[in-house]
């Protein structure tokens, strides 16, 4: 343990000190995250009272860790799993890719912009975090007082784990085509993944629910709608959409069990 984080540290150390030095001719470029943790470095948060939070080099690499370790591993694997659950759905694929070339066309990539007017997209991704958490049991809580909910007294300090997997299973919230991947049960449907619909909470819900939920969706859809839009997908070897295994590999993230492999072909105009 000690010398991965001796070995992070000098890989977080170069990432700041890279910012630190940038090469004169590029001083113009766009601000990124760490140059603007690097601005606000050794300055009270709060100019107006001294004592305040003061962010410094040790904060920045912790920050910087909590990033990377939050988002990687979780926006990846939630892409995969929609993947995988497309590649068994090829209706739904090509209404994706309906919604797709009506928004932006078969000329030109898909851009950042876009993504607000994919509301199919939108919907496939809720499906799919409500099959796939990729955090099942969320994040430990604890109760910060005595409190009695729906009949059952929660003592004060208690560890409180929420199954959000079963949650998303649960027929009684979702009637009774529950294990079936129908992005349309989202339609004329105002529930988002904000964290104030408890019945979809892959995010968490609260003040420690996930701060990299927009980026997370973001970057999610944003993959998604470019490798829909450039690509036919196939799955290999001839094998068919239900032989696909959907096994899950329970950890800290549930991941696909197998990896995915799936055979794109080039789709747009030019
Ligand atoms: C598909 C993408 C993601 C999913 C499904 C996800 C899910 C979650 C969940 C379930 C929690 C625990 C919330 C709770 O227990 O109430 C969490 C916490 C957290 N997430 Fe994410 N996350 C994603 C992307 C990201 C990204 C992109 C970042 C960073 C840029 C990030 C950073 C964090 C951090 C730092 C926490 C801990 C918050 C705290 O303890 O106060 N996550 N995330």
């Amino acid at each position: 343990m000690k010398k991965v984080r001796r070995a992070l540290d000098i890989v977080l150390e170069n990432i700041i000190k890279e910012h630190e030095n940038i090469p004169s001719g590029q001083q113009d470029r766009q601000m990124d995250f760490i140059d603007t943790l690097i601005s606000l470095m050794n300055q009270p948060m709060n100019p107006h009272d001294e004592h305040a939070y003061i962010l410094d080099r040790t904060k920045i690499k912790a920050i910087t860790v909590d990033m990377i370790s939050g988002a990687y591993d979780t926006s990846a694997a939630t892409i995969e799993w929609t993947f995988s659950e497309l590649l068994r759905h090829p209706q739904v694929v090509k209404q994706v890719q309906a919604e797709l070339e009506g928004v932006v066309g078969m000329n030109r990539m898909v851009e950042e912009t876009d993504l607000e007017n994919l509301t199919y997209l939108d919907m496939v991704v809720k499906e799919s975090l409500r099959l796939h958490p990729i955090g099942p049991l969320l994040v430990p809580h604890e109760s910060m007082e005595d409190i009695e909910l729906n009949g059952y007294y929660v003592p004060k300090k208690s560890r409180i784990i929420i199954n959000f997997w079963a949650i998303g299973r649960d027929p009684y919230v979702w009637s009774n085509n529950v294990e079936e991947f129908y992005p349309e049960r989202f339609i004329n449907s105002n529930i988002d993944l904000k964290g104030c619909d408890f019945q979809l909470i892959p995010f968490g819900s609260g003040r420690r629910g996930c701060p990299g939920i927009h980026l997370g969706l973001t970057t999610i859809k944003y993959v998604l709608a470019q490798l829909l839009h450039c690509f036919h997908w196939d799955l290999p070897s001839g094998m068919l959409p239900n032989d696909l295994d959907m096994t899950e590999k329970f950890g800290l993230s549930m991941r696909r069990a197998k990896h995915l492999y799936a055979v794109p072909t080039y789709r747009l105009l030019n």
